[in-house]
């Protein structure tokens, strides 16, 4: 092995403790991944020496470590900026502060890969700043590259076909679907085409976060915010300009009463009081024959007004969102170059696993590329 690079992680909950599996597992690479950080909020495990840290008790030490050794996103810049070899920082956080200290890290030589949607779909002038700060092909100077696969449909290639759509010359008209794993394992469950046992709302919703689909906070997913992000993502790769992930009308699940709610225990322990309202909506389509989906559409269209749009949407049964299964995401790109039949992307869109593999995907793209 002739080839190595530096790993940081930072998140190391059910998608990073999947990484860090996945990364332990892989065979036969060329290249050595050193990881030589893994942080919670509150505690770090630190290679000071920047030599590999020992594997095998990660968790246990992690939990053991004391929190003093939690890091600061500034602190973090510093120690990586340091580093003897070409350094990933693998943020596998939603955390909303480390994501706006990525110009700083990319300037700095830091590359990034990360499922964590908050830097790209905050305001505009975050995403500019990121982008601005990355390598590009053509530059000369030492900056980091920045790779987010997973923060549209886990692991599924979405970014890279949109990316490679654009690259080689094809014209976006309109992308359609379901990018929420949650969204859609919870309406697959709850509004069915047939005839089966009716599930209540707030059941099918804990079951979703019993299975890691949810955000950390569930609520992000409920609110419609979570497919915003994502929407504002693949908007803005297709070259719309979009402020942020709430300029465009986006539908909210969560019941008006429990708005003000401040603890998410609470939020959980009282939704099922509201279950009425969710099945009021259930029943109305399943009177006309269809079934609820909720969808977020990005139209590049003439004319159209609401260019991004998010929330549910009713379908006949025969409609191929209706026959999804659970947590699977489904893509059409209706481009110029594919006519009238969309290019389509269908597979599970959340769950700890495929979102670690697109995550470490990227990590080992980013490695052939910068490895020493
Ligand atoms: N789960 C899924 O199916 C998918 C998730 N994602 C994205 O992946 C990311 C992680 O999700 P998931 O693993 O499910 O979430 P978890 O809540 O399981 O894990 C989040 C981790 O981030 C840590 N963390 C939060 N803030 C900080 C901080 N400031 N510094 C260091 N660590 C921090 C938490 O620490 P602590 O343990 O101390 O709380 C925890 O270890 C999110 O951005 C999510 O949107 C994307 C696609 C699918
Ligand atoms: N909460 C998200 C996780 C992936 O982005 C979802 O349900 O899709
Ligand atoms: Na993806």
């Amino acid at each position: 092995m002739s080839r190595a690079v530096n790993i940081a992680i930072v998140g190391a909950g059910l998608v990073g403790s999947a990484f860090i599996n996945s990364l332990q597992s892989l065979r036969s690479s060329s290249i050595a991944y050193n990881i030589i950080l893994i942080a919670r909020s509150s505690k770090a495990l630190v290679s000071k020496q920047y030599t590999p840290l020992p594997l095998k008790t990660w968790s246990s030490d992690l939990a053991a470590a004391s929190s003093a050794s939690a890091l600061s996103p500034g602190d973090l810049a510093a120690y990586l900026e340091k580093s003897p070899l070409p350094v990933i920082l693998v943020d596998n956080t939603s955390n909303e502060a480390l994501a706006r200290v990525y110009p700083l890290f990319l300037q700095q030589g830091v590359s990034i890969a990360t499922p964590n949607k908050k830097a790209f779909s905050s305001e505009l002038g975050l995403w500019t700043a990121i982008f601005k700060a990355a390598a590009n092909l053509t530059g000369t100077e030492k900056r980091g590259l920045v790779y987010h696969e997973s923060t549209v449909g886990a692991g599924l290639p979405i970014i890279s076909t949109l990316k490679d759509l654009i690259a080689t010359g094809d014209e976006i008209v309109k992308i359609e679907g379901i990018v929420s794993g949650t969204l859609s394992y919870i309406f697959n469950e709850f509004s069915t085409a047939g005839e089966g046992e009716v599930k209540k709302f707030s059941e099918v919703v804990f079951k979703a976060k019993e299975l890691g689909y949810t955000e950390p906070d569930p609520r992000e997913d409920l609110n419609g915010l979570d497919v915003a992000r994502k929407l504002t993502i693949l908007a803005r790769l297709s070259g719309l300009e979009v402020q942020s992930a709430t300029s465009f009308p986006v539908q909210s699940l969560i019941p008006k009463a429990l708005d003000s709610v401040e603890e998410v225990s609470e939020f959980l322990a009282r939704l099922p009081e509201y279950d009425a309202e969710t099945e009021e909506l259930r029943s109305d389509a399943a009177a006309q024959g269809k079934v609820l989906r909720f969808v977020g559409k990005v139209d590049l269209g003439d004319g159209v007004s609401d260019r991004v749009k998010v929330g549910i949407e009713k379908y006949d049964g025969s409609h191929p969102f209706a026959s999804l299964k659970g947590s699977d995401n489904v893509i059409a790109f209706y481009t110029k170059r594919y006519g009238k039949n969309p290019l389509i992307v269908q597979g599970a869109g959340a769950g700890a696993d495929v979102t670690a593999m697109g995550v470490l995907a990227d990590v080992i793209k980013i490695a052939e590329r910068i490895a020493k």
